[in-house]
Parts: C-alpha cells; structure tokens; sequence
C-alpha cells in the first residue's frame, strides 16, 4: 500500500439537516452573493461552534436562518460529507429532520426552495453535497 501523506489542511466541522415536509420534499438554501461558494443550493446548517454538539448547532442554525424550532431527538443522521476544498476539509455530517414548527423564512436574505430529492441535481451544489442526494433519494 502506498503512503498516505497528511494534507495539513485543518478539519472543518459543519453540521447540515435535510428538512423534509409533508410531501417529502427537502429544503434547498441558496447561498448569498459575497460568500464562499455564493449561489449553490446547501442544507441549512452552518459550522459547530466551540462547545457546541452538532445536534445543538443545527437548533441554533436552523432558527437563526429560517425561524424554525425542533429539538435535538427530531434530528435524525442519515450520513455524512468528507471533502477537500482548497484551504480546508469539510466533515459534514448530515441529518433528517421530519418534525419540526414554523414556516420557513429566509432570515438571512438566502433563497429557499422545497425540491423533492430526484430534483436536487437540477439545483448546483457545492461539491461535497452531490454524494449526498442519492441517500436522500433512497431514504425518501
Ligand atoms: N450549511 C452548509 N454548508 C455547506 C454545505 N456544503 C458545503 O460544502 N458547505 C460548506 C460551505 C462553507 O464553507 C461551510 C459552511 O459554513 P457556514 O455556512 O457556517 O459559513 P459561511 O461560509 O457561510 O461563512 P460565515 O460567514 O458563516 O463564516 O460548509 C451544505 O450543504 N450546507
């Protein structure tokens, strides 16, 4: 087996949720202009903050991007994202979450679209996302 050498890229941890609805539909968040990777389509979510579990930083993300509340037994895993970009590598677990209260707003001016999973490669993502969508696929 050949070496494996380390990358000296540091590990960025992001947590991500699929908000499904209803009709199985999963919430898209567009990226704003001005930031890295501006214009993707994302999971809501955002990076763990120091203290932080995963499961506590989505209940923060969520309601401070969409004014969505649910709680920590409402997220359920489903798998994760381990990618590099440039400067960094991503780990981004990603969970489901089916219960949750409130209507969507875009809090944070980014667009929003509920896309069933089959269309979710119509709508570009960020790179580490693509492997994500055939779970969501197989799960929904
Ligand atoms: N929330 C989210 N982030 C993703 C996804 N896919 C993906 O590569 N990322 C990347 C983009 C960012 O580099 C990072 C998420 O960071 P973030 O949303 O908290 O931070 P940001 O770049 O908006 O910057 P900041 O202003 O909050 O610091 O993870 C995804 O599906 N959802």
């Amino acid at each position: 087996m050949s070496e494996v050498k380390p990358t000296g890229k540091r590990l960025l941890l992001v947590a991500a949720c699929a908000l499904v609805d209803t009709d199985r539909r999963v919430l898209l968040a567009q990226r704003p202009e001005g930031k890295q990777l501006a214009g993707l389509w994302e999971f809501p979510g955002g990076k763990v903050e120091p203290g932080e579990t995963p499961e506590q930083c989505l209940v923060r993300e969520l309601n401070e991007e969409l004014g969505i509340e649910t709680e920590i037994p409402c997220l359920a895993p489903l798998t994760f994202a381990s990618h590099s970009y440039d400067d960094f590598h991503l780990l981004m677990p990603l969970y489901v979450c089916r219960r949750f209260r409130g209507i969507a707003q875009p809090r944070e001016g980014q667009g929003l679209k509920w896309v069933r999973p089959r269309q979710m490669r119509d709508y570009p993502m960020p790179p580490a996302d693509a492997p994500l969508i055939q779970f969501l696929i197989d799960l929904l």
